[in-house]
């Protein structure tokens, strides 16, 4: 079934199929180059908030050093007047060290400015009203607290505060400790990242307040993002992950890597904008696929072209061979006809020469007897005198068809027309008695035909015929003989009064009619 299908067929389904490939191809390999880009930039984003979280952590635990040893120091001694001055060095040594450090501070229970390491000391200033100060005057935990981002009294600037309770000797509230850490020491630090002009970094509390963020807007700074998916990712697994987000606050979408600080409350993201990492990948995609399309194209255009010439071609190569074809059954007809006689389509004299010359060579070899009958039509002029010659055509090609049926369908028996209204039959393995009964049979068929002739004595259309049958001896006799012997059989049937049989006895002296 599929061998039947044209090699054209194939051809299409071959180019076809290269340039679904070379596209198919070019698209799974950019798809490819996508997701490693985009792992790329994953790993990126993962790294850059591990190295954030880290240097949070290291801050904030610096920060917190120094405020445990204050905690340590008041507590053992105290916060009176002598104590205050020691404690006043102290911090501006610790502020000068900690570039993070925006100041240190000590409140007394009811949240009175006790020590700073401010240059003056505002002894009527009070934050009793501030989140940290409640939360440790509430809570007995002795552990740090980072309280969200407030501007700061003494130095206006935006500060994250790190606090501890102070406790009075009898387990009481005494107080709080704090250290303030400048957000913009963290805004310098994440301002050093290449991360793209929409990339975005951020550090943030687990109850999902905005602490600091890059890029930098003030009225981010204590923003919450408990709506955010970003948030909500984080909440849920509560540790280290990664995700595609939309932006809240700028519609980028990016993959956020976020991660939880070692030792604090506290979470970083690192987020690269999808936008720019995949931006030279998109670029470099429409250049490869523009060009892969238009080689497909090429191809494609090449392929039908050339599929169109096969096509031109095999049906030329149809058109030849029916051209062939033709010319082969014309060459037949014309074989046919040169070997037939167009009139009665008995063989021609032509043939029967052949035939005649073939036979004659046979009966030398095999020392069989060859028979020839000569025919004419009797009175024949007069028959075309008087009714016409197209009807003595007829009347020709209806003698010859009784002797065509009346000859014998062995091999090499041959009924042809021997010249004019003269036909002859060949009759090879035929003695002088055979041929003379088929003549006769002739005779009798031709005169049932009835055909009028009314200057006939019989008034219908009758033969004559010669026959003369010899066994050839090599040297001795020639085709001629034969026919010259059927002519003179011919003649005498003629002059014996027309329609009859003669048979040549010089030949054949065997006859016994
Ligand atoms: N219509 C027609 N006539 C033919 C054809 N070939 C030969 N003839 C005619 O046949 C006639 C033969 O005449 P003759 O040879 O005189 O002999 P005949 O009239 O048949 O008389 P006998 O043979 O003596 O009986 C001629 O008039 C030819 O013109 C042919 O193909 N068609």
């Amino acid at each position: 079934m599929l061998k039947r299908l044209p090699i054209t067929f194939w051809a299409t389904v071959f180019v076809t199929v290269v340039c679904v490939a070379l596209v198919s191809l070019d698209f799974w390999r950019s798809w490819n180059a996508r997701g490693v880009l985009l792992e790329e930039t994953e790993r990126s984003s993962t790294n850059l908030a591990r190295a954030m979280s880290q240097h949070a952590d290291d801050t904030i635990k610096a920060a917190d050093t120094s405020l445990a040893d204050l905690e340590e120091r008041i507590e053992m001694d105290g916060l009176h007047e002598g104590q205050l001055a020691r404690l006043h060095q102290v911090m501006l040594g610790q502020v000068r060290a900690l570039p993070q450090l925006d100041g240190l501070y000590a409140y007394d229970e009811a949240g009175r400015w006790m020590v700073n390491s401010q240059p003056t000391l505002d002894r009527k200033a009070n934050n009793a009203d501030r989140e940290y100060f409640r939360f440790h005057r509430e809570n007995r935990d002795k552990g740090p607290h980072i309280g969200l981002p407030v501007i700061s009294r003494s130095s206006g600037k935006w500060i994250i505060p790190v606090s501890r309770r102070i406790d009075k000797p009898d387990g009481a509230f005494g107080g709080v400790v704090l250290a303030t850490i400048d957000i913009d020491y963290f805004r310098r630090f994440y301002a050093s990242f290449d991360i793209g002009d929409n990339g975005a970094v951020a550090l943030l509390s687990n109850r999902g307040v905005m602490l600091v963020r890059r890029p930098f807007r003030a009225e981010g700074i204590g923003a919450s993002i408990v709506d955010t998916p970003l948030y909500q990712a984080y909440s849920r697994s509560g540790t280290t992950g990664t995700g595609m987000f939309r932006s809240t606050q700028d519609g980028q979408v990016r993959l956020n890597s976020y991660r939880p600080l070692q030792n604090y409350p506290l979470f970083v993201t690192a987020a690269l904008s999808k936008e720019e990492a995949l931006a030279h990948w998109r670029r470099d995609t429409w250049l490869h696929s523009l060009g892969v399309v238009a080689l497909a194209a090429l191809l494609a255009l090449f392929g039908q072209r050339l599929i169109g010439q096969m096509r031109r071609r095999l049906e030329a190569e149809r058109e030849l061979r029916q051209a062939r074809d033709a010319l082969a059954s014309l060459n037949a007809t014309l074989e046919k006809m040169a070997l037939q006689d167009g009139l009665t389509g008995l063989a021609n004299r032509r043939q029967l020469d052949v035939s005649l010359g073939n036979e004659f060579s046979r009966a030398t070899r095999q020392g069989a007897s060859l028979a020839l009958a000569l025919i004419d039509v009797d009175h024949f002029k007069l028959f075309n005198d008087r009714y016409g010659h197209s009807a003595g055509d007829d009347c020709l090609r209806a003698i010859s068809r009784a002797i065509r049926q009346q000859t014998p369908k062995r091999a090499g028996d041959l009924a042809a027309r021997y010249g004019g209204e003269e036909l002859a039959v060949l009759l090879p393995n035929t003695d002088i008695a055979g041929a003379w009964a088929v003549a006769e049979r002739m005779r009798q068929a031709v005169a049932a035909l009835q055909l009028p002739h009314a200057d006939s004595a019989q008034g219908i259309v009758t033969i004559s015929a010669g026959v003369a049958a010899l066994v050839p001896q090599r040297g001795v006799d020639a085709a001629t003989t034969l026919i010259e012997a059927a002519d003179k059989a011919l003649y005498a049937a003629k002059s014996a009064g027309r329609n009859r049989v003669a048979p040549d006895l010089g030949l054949a002296p065997v006859l016994t009619p």
